[in-house]
């Protein structure tokens, strides 16, 4: 990856982290080298994390509108709350075919840019004809893991890749799974990926800004 267009994108999840702390050292190292990064923290930290000026994503938001949907994710919330862009259909959950296209419509409603997941080429297809800005490739059984998807399973990049391109050229193909370093990321840009989708590396990093001053210097 060689342009500042290229997403490191940094998932929060559930893990135990101080999500501004974070967020900070993100923004700091977007400043200094001119990286596009952002954070997907809980959907209640949405606010505090856009507050350090970093670009903020939602981790999902529900296929509603307004009305009575307790315990949703509203699109328009999260989007009031700082975040620009949303994932739908990670890995850890799951949504139906039907639930994504419409958590999509809600995503595009409310202004968001989004990036559908899915587990491999064959989805990474069917999530690119849905329409999203991107689609994230990220193999399950390498999530978490130590091992990034572009060394332990370079096919399925270069596949879903292929894939989505043979849908809709628009759509951007990032991938995700065991991401941690610099050389990941430049190995993911040689496999064609747009950008990268991760998690613990950062999140459960000692030193996260270390941690993504060493992924910047992949793009
Ligand atoms: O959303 C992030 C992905 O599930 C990758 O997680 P990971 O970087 O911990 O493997």
């Amino acid at each position: 990856m060689s342009d500042s267009d290229t997403l490191i994108l940094v998932n929060l999840k559930a893990y135990p982290c101080d999500p501004v702390e974070i967020a900070a050292a993100c923004a700091s190292v977007a400043d200094d080298t001119g990286a596009r990064i952002a954070v997907a923290p809980q959907a209640a930290h949405l606010s505090a994390v856009a507050d350090t000026g970093v670009e903020t994503w939602a981790q999902h938001v529900s296929p509603v509108e307004h009305g009575s949907h307790t315990g949703s994710t509203l699109a328009e919330a999260v989007a009031d709350a700082g975040a620009t862009g949303t994932l739908i259909n990670h890995s850890e959950n799951r949504l139906k075919l039907a639930d994504i296209d419409a958590s999509l419509a809600a995503a595009e409603r409310a202004g968001l840019e989004t990036c559908v997941c899915a587990n491999n080429p064959a989805q990474s297809g069917a999530a690119a004809a849905l329409g999203p800005d991107a689609v994230a490739v990220e193999p399950p059984e390498l999530i978490g893991g130590d091992v990034s998807v572009a060394s332990a399973d370079p096919a399925i990049v270069e596949d879903s890749v292929a894939a989505v391109e043979a849908v809709d050229a628009d759509v951007d193909l990032f991938c995700g799974a065991g991401v941690s370093t610099g050389e990941d990321v430049a190995a993911a840009g040689e496999l064609g990926a747009t950008g990268v989708l991760l998690a613990s590396g950062v999140a459960k990093a000692d030193d996260p800004e270390a941690v993504l001053r060493d992924l910047v210097s992949g793009l």
